[in-house]
């Protein structure tokens, strides 16, 4: 059992562009060794949100901590709804240079050969000297997932991170993002616009309402075991959660 109490404080936050509220005191306290779902409708400032925490964009108003340090002291990992891939950069070299990067050393050939596994593992062995131009957009997000993976952050931010995949092999990558996840789980907030995803995946949902963008909810996570995805998506509490969850978006 992962033990930890470090969290990440999102205290007070608002944002405003112009005339507009986007972000309305936002108060959160998420833990570490657990896995967060955002969800809610378009515009409530769910990437806003993630940005922020993330660090992209400034903190105008409030404050956001992770074990009570600042956030630009804290490394993240940020699977952002473009992948953030640069386009001189292969698949090997952006997972490599994202793991060096946040260990802020030179790999050990032990932690190469995980990362090539990992690599492997999300069905990229075919595609390490191909550049971002060359990818499908599901491949794209694959390598964004994996170089989150290889750089061992305490903390993953990843907005939409499934979107681009097809049926099956989003199925697959979520059961092989909470594979993988168990080895060090870090604190994770993903955005999605799938409630049976946020379900399926998060230890808990967080719903946010629009105009202003605002928490309205947080939904503990029905199950006992998260990893039996096969199971969990044909359970009756995961039909119940998202009946549940979408009452709560549309009101
Ligand atoms: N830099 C900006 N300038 C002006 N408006 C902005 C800016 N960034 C975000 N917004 C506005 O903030 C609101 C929240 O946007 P955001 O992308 O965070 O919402 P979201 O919940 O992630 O939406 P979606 O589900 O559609 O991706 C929107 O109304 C958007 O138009």
């Amino acid at each position: 059992m992962f033990i930890s109490n470090r969290s990440l404080e999102v205290q007070n936050v608002s944002y405003q562009v112009e005339n507009q509220i986007i972000l309305n005191q936002i108060n959160l306290k998420l833990d570490e060794g657990k896995i967060y779902s955002l969800i809610g409708p378009s515009g409530a400032g769910k990437t806003t949100l993630l940005e922020q925490i993330a660090g992209v964009q400034k903190v105008t108003s409030g404050a956001i901590l992770f074990d009570q340090m600042p956030m630009k002291e804290v490394i993240v990992s940020l699977v952002p709804q473009d992948y953030g891939l640069l386009p001189w950069q292969t698949v090997e070299k952006a997972v490599l240079t994202g793991a060096t990067i946040s260990r802020k050393r030179a790999l050990t050939s032990a932690e190469k050969t995980e990362i090539k596994y990992l690599v492997e593992e999300m069905g990229l062995a075919s595609h390490l000297k191909k550049y971002p131009k060359q990818l499908s957009g599901g491949q794209k997000q694959r390598v964004a997932i994996a170089r989150c993976f290889a750089s061992q952050s305490a903390i993953f931010l990843m907005d939409e991170p499934f979107s681009a995949l097809d049926a099956f092999t989003r199925e697959k990558a979520q059961q092989l993002f909470l594979n993988c996840w168990q080895a060090s789980q870090p604190l994770t907030v993903f955005v999605t616009h799938d409630i049976e995803e946020a379900v399926l995946l998060a230890d808990e949902v967080i719903v946010m309402a629009a105009n202003p963008g605002q928490i309205k909810k947080r939904i503990p996570s029905p199950f006992s075991n998260k990893l039996d995805l096969i199971k969990n998506r044909q359970s009756l509490q995961l039909f119940e959660t998202v009946q549940a969850l979408r009452k709560e978006i549309e009101a």
